[in-house]
C-alpha cells in the first residue's frame, strides 16, 4: 500500500454533507410517486481516521439507511459524501468498486447475511476472489489468517453457516468485512441479534481489530452503554437528522438536546453522581413520511416551545466540537451558525 501523505492524514476519512436519502412511496393503480420517506434528511459531519463514530436513535430515525449510503449502497438523493477527499455521489458502480474493498458493512444478522450454502473457506475466500486478490496457496494462508484472527478453529474452513453458533457466525461475518484490510467499516448493530452473554466478546473483538488494523468505525446501534464503551464520538439521530453530535464523554456527561438526555435518563447507571431524573418520551417517533413542521421533535418535547412548532433549529456550535440542534443552546453558541450548505445538486444515486 502506498503510503498516505501527511495532509491525507489529517483529513477526515469520510466527509458527509447534506446528505439526503430519500425513498419514493408509489401508491394508485399507476403506481405513481406520491411521497417520499425522508429516511435520511440533510445531515452533515465527518469521519476521522482511527475514530469510532457511533450513531444512535430510536428505531426508524435512519441510522441504517445513513450506514448504507456512506457506503454507496444506497445511492443518497443530494448532498455530497467525500471519501479522503473523492467525492463517492457520482460514481458509476464500476467506478465504485475498487473503493468498494476499503469501505465494508458488518451485518446485524450474520445469518441472514452469510450464503448458507457456502463453505467458511468459500466465504472467506469470496472477497478476494471479488476483487482478483491472492490465488491457490496465497489465497488459503490469508483465509487461514483470518480465522486465526477471529479465534475459530482451523476445521471450521470446511463447515456451513448452520454449524456454527450466533457469535460464531457473527466472527466469520467480521472475517468477510476485514477480509481485504479495509479502511472504514460500517458496524450495524453487530451485536444486538447475539446472545447477551456472547455480546461483550464481539464488541471486544471489533475493539482489538480496529488497534491492530487501524480501522476506522461507524458503529451503529441502540444500546447506548456498548456504544459510550467503543464510541470516540457519538451521533443521536432523529427522524432522518442528526441532533446532537459530540466526544462520547462530553455527550454522556452533558446531553444538550432533550432527545439525548430523554435516552440517556433511560440508561440504567451504577454511579448516583451521574444519576438522573427519568424523561419518559411520549409516543413514536413520527413517520418520516410527513415529518412535524418546525423542530421534528417538538411533539414528544417536554421543553417545546412556540418557536420549535415553526422553525427548524440549526446544529448550534457549543464547546469542544459538541454540536446541538435544540433552540435551548441557542444562548450557549459559540457563533450563529450558518444554515447548512444546500447548495448540492440533487442526485439520483445508484
Ligand atoms: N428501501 C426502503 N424503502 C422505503 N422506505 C425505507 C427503505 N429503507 C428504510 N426505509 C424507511 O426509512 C426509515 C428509516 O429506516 P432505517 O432502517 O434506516 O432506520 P433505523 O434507525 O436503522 O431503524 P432500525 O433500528 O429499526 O433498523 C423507516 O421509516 C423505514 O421504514
Amino acid at each position: 500500500m502506498s503510503q498516505p501523505g501527511a495532509r491525507a492524514m489529517t483529513e477526515p476519512l469520510l466527509q458527509v454533507r447534506d446528505v439526503k436519502t430519500h425513498f419514493p412511496v408509489r401508491g394508485g393503480p399507476w403506481g405513481r410517486v406520491r411521497g417520499s420517506v425522508k429516511a435520511v434528511d440533510g445531515v452533515s459531519f465527518d469521519v476521522r481516521r482511527g475514530e469510532t463514530l457511533g450513531l444512535v436513535g430510536e428505531s426508524g430515525c435512519g441510522k441504517s439507511t445513513l450506514g448504507r449510503t456512506l457506503l454507496r449502497l444506497v445511492g443518497p438523493t443530494a448532498g455530497s459524501i467525500r471519501f479522503e477527499g473523492r467525492e463517492l455521489t457520482g460514481l458509476s458502480q464500476r467506478e465504485l468498486r475498487p473503493l468498494r474493498r476499503r469501505m465494508q458493512l458488518v451485518f446485524q444478522d450474520p445469518y441472514a447475511s452469510l450464503n448458507p450454502r457456502m463453505s467458511v473457506r468459500e466465504l472467506l475466500g469470496e472477497p478476494f476472489a471479488i476483487h482478483g486478490l491472492e490465488r491457490g496457496a496465497a489465497r488459503e494462508a490469508k483465509v487461514a489468517g483470518l480465522l486465526d484472527m477471529m479465534g475459530l478453529p482451523r476445521e471450521a474452513l470446511d463447515r456451513y453457516p448452520h454449524e456454527f453458533s450466533g457469535g460464531q457466525r457473527q466472527r466469520i461475518g467480521i472475517a468477510r468485512a476485514i477480509a481485504l484490510r479495509p479502511d472504514l467499516v460500517v458496524a450495524d448493530e453487530p451485536i444486538s441479534a447475539l446472545d447477551v452473554s456472547i455480546q461483550a466478546q464481539i464488541v471486544n473483538l471489533l475493539v482489538d481489530l480496529q488497534r491492530e488494523l487501524g480501522l476506522t468505525y461507524v458503529f451503529i446501534a441502540h444500546d447506548l452503554k456498548i456504544v459510550e464503551y467503543v464510541s470516540t464520538r457519538v451521533a443521536v439521530m432523529y427522524l432522518g437528522r442528526i441532533v446532537e453530535l459530540a466526544d462520547a464523554a462530553d455527550l454522556y456527561r452533558t446531553p444538550r438536546h432533550p432527545y439525548t438526555q430523554a435516552l440517556l435518563s433511560a440508561v440504567p447507571v451504577p454511579d448516583p453522581e451521574r444519576r438522573r431524573a427519568r424523561i419518559l418520551l411520549q409516543g413514536d417517533v413520527p413517520s418520516p413520511l410527513a415529518p412535524p413542521p418546525g423542530c421534528a421533535f417538538h411533539p414528544r418535547c417536554p421543553f417545546a416551545m412556540e418557536r420549535c412548532r415553526r422553525e427548524t433549529p440549526p446544529l448550534y456550535s457549543l464547546e469542544r466540537g459538541h454540536t446541538a440542534a435544540c433552540f435551548l443552546v441557542e444562548n450557549d453558541a459559540r457563533e450563529r451558525p450558518t444554515s447548512a450548505p444546500d447548495a448540492s445538486p440533487s442526485h439520483e444515486g445508484g
